[in-house]
C-alpha cells in the first residue's frame, strides 16, 4: 500500500525497545519506510532496526519533518503527546497517529487498540475516518486478553480486579531500583543469614529495620517495594480511586464498545516487585450460572494468546506465575471456580508481560492493521 512512511518516536525507550524487537521478529520493517526520530540525538546516524540505511535521526519536534510521515508511532510519552500532537493536527496533517501514551486515550475521536478484542471497533474507527489509535493502560489490556470470552459474550455483569503490578509499570529506573533494594536487603543480613544459629526473628528484626531506614534505597518508588508493596498506583482522585483503578471501568468499556452501558469494573491496583509481568485476581459476577467447564471453554476460544490454567495446585504454581511469563506474549489465566457467595460469582486470576501486550503489541499489530496486511 502507498500509505508506508513510518516516523518513530521514543524507539529506544523501554516500552520503544520491546516494540523494535517486535517489529524485527515479525518482519514489520519489511513492509515500511521508517525514519526515527529524537527528542535528543537529532543528527545522529539512525539505528539499523531495518537492516537498512535510515539515515540520520530526525527532531521529534519538528512539524515540517513529522508531517511528512504517512504513519507516526510514539512510544515517547504523555507529555511529548500532548506538546507535538495539536501542532501536528493543526497543521494540517492527516496521518495516522498510534501511541503509547494515555494522554488521548479517552478522545471522542481516538480509538483504544487491542484487535484480539476490538477489531471490530478498530475496523469502525478505520471506516469512518479516524486517525488516531492508542494502546490501552497495560492492566486493562491484559486483563480484557485474558477475560475477552466472557466480556464477548456480554455475560459479565461486574468484574473486580486487585492487581500486583510489577515495577516496569513505573518506568527502566524503577526496575533497577527493585533489584537494588533486594540485593540492599540481602546485603544488610547476609553474615546473619549464612549463620545457621542466628534466629529468624533477629533476621526479621534487623530487616524491618533496614526497610524503615534512610539507608534503604528509595529515590525512585519514595518508600519501600522489595520486601514490601505499595497499595496506591498514579495519581489521587477525588472519587477515592487512584488514576490507575479509574482506568479499569473507563478504558474497558471503550475497548469494549459498551461506554452507552458500561459494565463496573472496578478494584485496588497495588505495585508488587515482580519485574515486567502484571498479576491480577479478579471476581467477577456473571449474568448466568455457567458450568466452571463452559467458562473455561469460552475463555480459552477467545483469542490465540490466552491458555486456561486447570485449577491444580501444581499446574498453578508451575504455569500462572511472572516468572513463567515474562518476555512471552502467553496470557494464562486460571483459578477459576465458583466463590462460595453464589453460582454467578467466580474467581480468576491472571498473568501478562505488561510491555509485550500490555505496551508494545498492540501498537505494532495497528501498524499492520493500517497496512492492510
Ligand atoms: N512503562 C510502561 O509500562 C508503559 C509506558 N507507556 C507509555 O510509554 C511511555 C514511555 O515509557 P518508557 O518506555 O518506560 O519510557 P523511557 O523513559 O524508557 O523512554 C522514554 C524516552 O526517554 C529518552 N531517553 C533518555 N535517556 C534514555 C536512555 N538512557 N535510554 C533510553 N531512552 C532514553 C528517549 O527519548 P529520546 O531518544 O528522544 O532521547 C526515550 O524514548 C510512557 O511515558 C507511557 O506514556 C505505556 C504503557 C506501559
Ligand atoms: N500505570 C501503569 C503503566 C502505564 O504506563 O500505564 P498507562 O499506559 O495507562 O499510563 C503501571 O504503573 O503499571
Amino acid at each position: 500500500m502507498s500509505q508506508n512512511k513510518v516516523g518513530l518516536v521514543g524507539w529506544r525507550g523501554m516500552v520503544g525497545s520491546v516494540l523494535m524487537q517486535r517489529m524485527q521478529e515479525e518482519s514489520d520493517f519489511s513492509l515500511i519506510e521508517p525514519t526515527f526520530f529524537t527528542t535528543s540525538q537529532t543528527g545522529s546516524a539512525a539505528p539499523d532496526f531495518a537492516g537498512k540505511d535510515c539515515g540520520l535521526l530526525q527532531d521529534a519536534f519538528d512539524i515540517e519533518a513529522l508531517g511528512t510521515q504517512d504513519i507516526i508511532i510514539t512510544c515517547q510519552g504523555g507529555d511529548y503527546t500532548k506538546d507535538v500532537y495539536p501542532k501536528l493536527r493543526e497543521a494540517g496533517w492527516n496521518g495516522y497517529w498510534i501511541d503509547a501514551a494515555s494522554a488521548l486515550r479517552m478522545k471522542d475521536d481516538a480509538v483504544i487498540v487491542l484487535d484480539p478484542v476490538n477489531r471490530a471497533e478498530i475496523d469502525k474507527g478505520i471506516a469512518s475516518g479516524v486517525k488516531t489509535y492508542v494502546g490501552g493502560n497495560c492492566t486493562v489490556s491484559l486483563m480484557l486478553m485474558a477475560l475477552g470470552g466472557l466480556f464477548e459474550k456480554d455475560l459479565v455483569e461486574w468484574a473486580t480486579p486487585m492487581t500486583y503490578q510489577a515495577a516496569s509499570g513505573s518506568g527502566a529506573k524503577h526496575m533497577r531500583e527493585l533489584l537494588t533494594q533486594m540485593g540492599a536487603v540481602y546485603g544488610n543480613v547476609k553474615d546473619m543469614v549464612d549463620d545457621p544459629s542466628t534466629a529468624i526473628l533477629d533476621i526479621d528484626r534487623q530487616v524491618a529495620e533496614y526497610i524503615r531506614s534512610d539507608d534503604y534505597p528509595k529515590e525512585q518508588f519514595g518508600v519501600p517495594l522489595a520486601g514490601s508493596l505499595i497499595p496506591y498506583i498514579d495519581t489521587q482522585l477525588p472519587s477515592g480511586q487512584s488514576r490507575e483503578e479509574w482506568k479499569a471501568e473507563a478504558e474497558a468499556n471503550k475497548i469494549l464498545g459498551t461506554t452507552e452501558a458500561p459494565v463496573p469494573v472496578d478494584g485496588i491496583c497495588v505495585r508488587v516487585g515482580a519485574m515486567r509481568c502484571h498479576s491480577q485476581a479478579i471476581t467477577l459476577k456473571l449474568k448466568k450460572d455457567l458450568p466452571v467447564s463452559e467458562i473455561e471453554a469460552i475463555l480459552a476460544e477467545h483469542n490465540d494468546w490466552v491458555k486456561v490454567i486447570p485449577n491444580d495446585r501444581d499446574v498453578t504454581m508451575a504455569e500462572l506465575t511472572p516468572a513463567k511469563v515474562t518476555g512471552t506474549l502467553s496470557i494464562p489465566v486460571g483459578r477459576i471456580r465458583k466463590l462460595t457467595m453464589g453460582p454467578e460469582y467466580i474467581s480468576a486470576f491472571t498473568v501478562g508481560d505488561q510491555l509485550l501486550w500490555g505496551a508494545a503489541e498492540p501498537l505494532r499489530r495497528m501498524l499492520r492493521i493500517i497496512l492492510g496486511e
